[in-house]
């Protein structure tokens, strides 16, 4: 069983509904219930950003800081991370900052967010997320991408580097600027890297299918079966980096007048979509009934969940939102079950505590009112 990441406090200030927030925990998992609109997801949110990026909401940080307040948010929290005891402190620089944020670690500032990911990952489901399979393929492409990036933290570097590349061509063949040498020197990098975000998408997708396949079939979630299209495509794993690098260079040097007329880049890593399939139905996710897509999804956060304990060590910080509600009673014992026996801390929330009973004394539970935090 992988090692317990806890978070034993966590306060909060100008943090959306919350004026001042603090909540002490133990390592057992978390339950928050309360009316709609109370600031249940708001207090996952901000444990979200206890991991690099925007957080499970993704708005700019001028949106997260309370309305009508003059200073910026900020989040404080102690946890018993992978290290050890770390102290994170993390908020906007000032009200109306829209995409940096500070970040300090056992009061020393960080260069990057990544450095959170030596201390602690955190998934989620949220809601928001209930149209995966239906949506744009963007969002089930940074679905991906963040899977391999818990377990891969330069993952999310490489993909910006690829976008600035990527940016310069476009702005290239936008200005009609066709200078050869310097086009095939960006779409060289390009291709370095694109490839390299390929592999790291396909890697994962294979261990998340060895992981799947142990699961027994009678599982209360569902098995998927993963995919990726719209790029290179099945090449990626059969074929060596340097190969895939030489066709995708070639293919973007072949594309320049095209692409230069689209005002885009038309092939590449940003093309590629995630294909799930329930697989004991072997019918596409997309097809599948909104319960059905619902239990595949959980399926697939557990099953990352647990890769993310295997090759780290260290169980990660789940955050579950509404994640009880449209579940029966049989299937919520089984969940409660499935998430204590990945060995991490849970944060739970829902409107109605009696739809937690089954976890019993392996969670502490909160009420949340009007962005107060009762225990
Ligand atoms: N920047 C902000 N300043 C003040 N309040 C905000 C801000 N952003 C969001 N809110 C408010 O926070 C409230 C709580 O939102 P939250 O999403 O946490 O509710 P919830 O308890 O999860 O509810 P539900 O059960 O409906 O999902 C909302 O009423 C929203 O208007």
């Amino acid at each position: 069983m992988p090692e317990k990441v806890y978070i034993e406090e966590i306060r909060l200030s100008a943090f959306r509904n919350y004026a001042e927030a603090a909540l002490k925990l133990d390592a057992r998992h978390v339950v928050l219930t309360g009316d709609n609109g109370s600031g249940k997801t708001n207090l996952l949110e901000a444990v979200s950003l206890l991991s690099p990026g925007r957080g499970l909401r993704r708005t700019p940080y001028g949106e997260v800081t309370r309305v009508g307040t003059d200073d910026a948010f900020s989040i404080f929290a102690r946890v018993h991370g992978m290290e050890g005891e770390v102290a994170i402190g993390t908020g906007a620089e000032a009200r109306d900052e829209g995409t940096s944020r500070r970040l300090r670690l056992n009061g020393t500032a960080a260069k990057t967010a990544d450095e959170l990911t030596d201390h602690l990952r955190v998934l989620w489901l949220t809601p928001a997320m209930d149209g995966l399979f239906t949506g744009p393929a963007g969002d089930r492409r940074r679905f991906l991408d963040r899977l391999v990036l818990s377990v891969d933290p330069a993952h999310g570097r490489r993909a910006s580097d690829f976008e600035r590349a990527m940016r310069s061509r476009n702005r290239l063949l936008g200005e009609g600027r066709m200078d050869p040498a310097w086009l095939s020197g960006i779409e060289r990098q390009m291709a370095e890297l694109g490839v390299a975000m390929a592999v790291a998408r396909h890697e994962m997708l294979g261990f998340l299918a060895h992981l799947i396949e142990g699961v027994a079939n009678d599982a209360p979630f569902p098995s998927a079966r993963l995919s990726l299209t719209g790029f290179l495509d099945e090449g990626v794993t059969a074929r060596p980096a340097a190969d895939l690098e030489e066709d995708y260079a070639a293919m973007l040097a072949e594309n320049r007048y095209r692409d230069a007329a689209a005002g885009r880049t038309t092939e590449g890593p940003h093309k590629a979509d995630l294909l799930v399939f329930h697989a004991g139905k072997d019918m596409d996710a997309g097809r599948c009934s909104t319960g059905e897509q619902k239990a595949l999804l959980i399926g697939l956060v557990l099953a990352h969940a647990r890769l993310v304990g295997n090759m780290t060590g260290f169980a990660p910080v789940l955050l579950l939102d509404e994640i009880a509600a449209h579940l029966d009673e049989g299937r919520r014992a089984a969940l409660f079950d499935l998430i204590d026996g990945l060995g991490g801390q849970a944060f739970m929330t829902g409107t109605d505590r009696m739809l937690f009973e089954a976890l019993g004394d392996r969670a502490q539970f909160f009420t949340v009112a009007a962005g107060r935090i009762s225990g």
